[in-house]
């Protein structure tokens, strides 16, 4: 299992190849080794702003779809750290690299970013908690991955900040919390045989499609 729940392993296998593809970019393995250029990762940044504000509406989203109590504190506590700590480390980054705040809010959408955000929104739109959950959760916990295995491998400091944020123990119980949430909602509407619902494979379709709109967004950052 991967630490971060069952049905979280399940979609993850469905998706294997894809999810490869995603956690082991040549923009991760670039910020592991140090050598991804300083203009490609600022460009990155500046999108994935971006593409935060828009996640952080989709978490607020979950508050709304949210059918049990425990069900919405996981939610608000996603949309707290969103807003308060990922969303302050990229304004922090850019404002350090000269960047300032109103430049980044007023940065220009990439279809890349576009395409990304607006599945996973339309995705809670039109579907139920768990619709919009498999399209959260290759976000959610492959940046805590790609974190955890960057704290371990990274042979330079050139980008510890971020690895630090995505390997550190709050954001690591972050992607605990929402792999605890995506088991417990599976069970609570389709019950502990979730897998053999309908459903399911749909879900897992839906799960493969946001970890590909990762991998194009990595790629994207590649591409200032
Ligand atoms: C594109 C993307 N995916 C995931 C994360 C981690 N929340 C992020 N900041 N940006």
């Amino acid at each position: 299992m991967s630490g971060y729940g069952k049905a979280f392993t399940r979609m993850r296998e469905e998706a294997s190849e894809a999810w490869q593809d995603y956690t082991h970019h040549a923009f991760v393995e670039g910020m592991k080794d140090g050598t991804l250029p300083q203009a490609a990762f600022l460009h990155y940044l500046q999108q994935d702003h971006l593409f935060l504000t828009h996640f952080a509406r989709a978490w607020a989203l979950a508050v709304v779809k949210s059918q049990t109590h425990a069900e919405m504190l996981a939610a608000v506590g996603t949309v707290t750290a969103l807003v308060c700590e990922e969303m302050q480390l990229h304004i922090g980054i850019c404002e350090a690299a000269g960047i300032p705040r109103k430049q980044l809010f007023a940065t220009k959408e990439r279809a890349e970013t576009l395409a990304y955000t607006r599945f996973v929104l339309e995705a809670g739109y039109s579907g139920d908690l768990l619709d919009l959950l498999a399209a959260l959760a290759p976000c959610v916990m492959g940046y805590g991955e790609i974190g955890a295995r960057l704290a371990q491998q990274a042979g330079s400091q050139v980008y510890a900040d971020w690895i630090n944020t995505y390997g550190g123990d709050a954001y690591q119980e972050l992607c605990r919390t929402v792999g605890e949430m995506l088991e417990a909602a599976l069970i609570h509407r389709l019950g502990p045989e979730y897998e053999t619902s309908p459903r399911w494979d749909r879900l897992c379709q839906t799960f493969r499609t946001a970890t590909e709109l990762e991998v194009n967004f990595w790629q994207m950052g590649l591409t200032p």
